[in-house]
């Protein structure tokens, strides 16, 4: 088996000279990494540049930022139903009293909005656990005078909204735990409220007139509601009278009294106590008992608080050597969890160490990740398919799609669910352990690393080291919750491939993305949000990965315009020639590597 360094090819900074026509010019210092665009003007900083929109593009997709514009669109409408111009200042209730507020809608940040009844105010009033329809008692905590919005707690409810149902809420801790506050919403009307989130993403971040957004997808749902979360880290507080300093001092505090061992209170900073977690996958709901017990009897040597990680870890084992294996096993795993499914069984277990690699099988293909890898949202989901959404989207492509690149490709799970599609995929990720890992899991599947290929640098040296033609590749896009820079977006655009299809667990910074390869950026094209980029929005749907929860990933697919065909028509007869030569030099480098690999 080729060693799993093979599939590797480090990235110097000007990367390799095979398609180095797509690299930009570096930015300037001050313009990396920012994670926003270069804008020439205030005019396009306030999305006027090209009579696109009126919205400002930059969004930083912060809960923040998403809450204060869903509470002005509210204000907005409560305005035109009053047919009135806003409301004289009323004075606002004290702190800590209590209101009753009927709510009108659920924000995308999945907490209420409503006003309080019987007042002429038109403040809004944030609250936590609530439907719309619901009229509900609220603890106000705080008053945002500017942003006319207060929060508060939810208390109880004095009228339920026809869409409550609170028999279906699975979770002893729900309404004080921070988590999973759509229990009591039933889960069709859960995913059509995600659904909502995406629309309103794109309506307002994506800075692209309507007649360039189509209508996004009904949310794909998830297979399990509840028991389906692999990863889960409970956390517990130092002694009450540990200090930061303590450990410069040298001194070890003693806890007097068991902690509370779980997750954040809503609204708070106090850690609520927690003895089960429903969302969580049978594994690692008997993890959490066992650990939780671990701590009891250990106290002793704890002088601070800590983080549990509790991870599920999947054994595959033929059924004919099951029984076998388990007369063998020393001390058969109590804990475990065993599933079998057509020749094999699958044996589900918690593993805590933080070095450990828990391993997951997708379909048939294994993936052991490592701790560190950051925790995509379908590394901790796995029953949500991670490659339906990036098919290739279109068989009829002319040419055909063969080439993959998946960039912020963490640990390899498109590259290698996709890559026997494929004559060439490569993975790019910022973490070289991740990378490290992705090579591995690429070997442990038999996958040549002369077509299955990883580099370890940031997303937008990429375009440094592509070869394969813009024509027949797709590119996937899974980055971190703020989304891609300037850098990266401007040298996709240049280099133009015949898809795009962007993975996001932050549906408002895609959105921002996406209007940019739409709309266009003014010193690559000459466009600002009127459709001046070369693509074109072919589908944008959600999928559920976190089921009770206001989460849902968004997954947009990008057709460069003229259908998979070329930028400018069919392309020049010398960029043909280009791309000829560049193919030529793919295959001698892989034909290297395989070289190297077999000695
Ligand atoms: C949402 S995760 C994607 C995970 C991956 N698709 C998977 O399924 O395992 C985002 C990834 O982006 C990587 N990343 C963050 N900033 C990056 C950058 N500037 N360039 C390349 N990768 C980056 C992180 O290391 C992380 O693996």
């Amino acid at each position: 088996m080729a060693s799993s360094a093979a599939n590797v090819a480090p990235v110097e900074s000007n990367g390799s000279t095979a398609g180095k026509r797509y690299a930009e010019t570096p930015l300037r210092k001050d313009e990396e990494s920012r994670g926003s665009y270069r804008f020439k003007n205030k005019r396009m900083r306030n999305g006027h540049g090209g009579g696109g929109g009126s919205q400002i593009l930059q969004t930083n997709g912060s809960n923040e930022e998403i809450l204060l514009d869903d509470v002005n669109a509210l204000l907005q409408k409560l305005k035109l139903e009053r047919n009135e111009a806003a409301q004289p200042p009323t004075e606002l209730p004290e702190k800590f009293s209590e209101i009753e507020v009927r709510i009108d809608e659920i924000s995308s940040t999945g907490d209420g909005l409503g006003f309080q009844v019987n007042s002429p105010s038109d403040q809004v009033y944030v609250v936590p656990f609530t439907a719309p329809g619901d009229t509900v008692t609220a603890k106000v905590f705080k008053h945002l005078d500017k942003e006319k919005y207060s929060l508060a707690d939810f208390v109880k409810v004095t009228t339920p909204s026809p869409h409550r149902d609170d028999a279906l809420i699975g979770c002893p801790y729900f309404a004080t735990c921070s988590g999973c506050q759509f229990q009591m919403l039933p889960y069709a009307y859960q995913l059509a409220h995600k659904k909502t989130i995406v629309e309103k993403a794109y309506r307002n971040f994506s800075n692209l007139p309507p007649e360039l957004i189509p209508a996004i997808g009904d949310t794909i749902g998830s297979p399990l509601q509840y028991g389906y979360r692999t990863k889960l880290t409970p956390h517990f507080d130092g002694p009450p009278d540990a200090r930061r300093s303590d450990g410069r001092n040298g001194i070890k505090r003693v806890f007097k009294d068991m902690p509370a061992i779980g997750f954040m209170k809503k609204g708070t900073r106090l850690t609520l106590d927690i003895e089960d977690c429903p969302i969580g996958t049978p594994a690692v709901r008997k993890g959490l008992a066992r650990e939780r017990k671990r701590v009891t009897s250990n106290l002793t040597q704890y002088h601070k608080g800590a983080t549990l990680l509790l991870r599920e870890s999947t054994e595959r084992i033929p059924k004919a050597s099951y029984s076998a294996s388990q007369e063998v096993e020393a001390e058969p795993d109590a804990d475990a969890i065993i599933e079998e499914r057509g020749d094999y069984i699958y044996k589900k277990t918690c593993i805590t160490d933080s070095n450990a690699k828990s391993t997951e099988y997708i379909d048939s293909l294994l993936l052991p990740k490592q701790q560190l890898h950051p925790p995509a949202l379908h590394t901790i989901h796995p029953r949500a398919h991670p490659a339906a959404p990036v098919l290739p989207p279109s068989p009829t492509t002319t040419p055909p799609i063969t080439h993959l690149i998946d960039a912020y490709s963490g640990s390899g799970l498109f590259t290698i669910t996709l890559s026997t599609l494929f004559t060439t995929s490569l993975g790019i990720d910022i973490s070289p352990s991740s990378i490290t890992c992705a090579a591995t899991n690429a070997s442990l599947n038999a996958l040549p690393p002369s077509s299955t290929r990883f580099l370890a640098a940031d997303a937008s040296a990429l375009f440094a080291a592509i070869s394969t033609p813009a024509a027949q590749t797709v590119v996937v896009i899974d980055p971190p919750r703020k989304g891609c820079d300037a850098s990266f977006l401007r040298q996709l655009l240049l280099y133009a491939p015949a898809r795009v299809v962007y993975v996001s667990c932050n549906v408002h910074t895609q959105a921002r993305d996406v209007g940019v390869l739409v709309g266009g950026m003014p010193d690559v094209d000459g466009g600002w949000g009127v459709g001046k980029g070369c693509y074109e929005i072919e589908r944008v749907t959600g999928f559920d990965f976190f089921p009770q929860t206001g989460h849902v990933e968004g997954v947009a697919v990008l057709r460069r315009k003229g259908d998979g065909g070329e930028k400018d028509g069919d392309g020049t007869a010398a960029e043909k020639e280009v791309e000829k030569e560049a193919e030529k030099e793919v295959e001698k480098e892989a034909e290297k590597e395989a070289e190297k690999a077999g000695g």
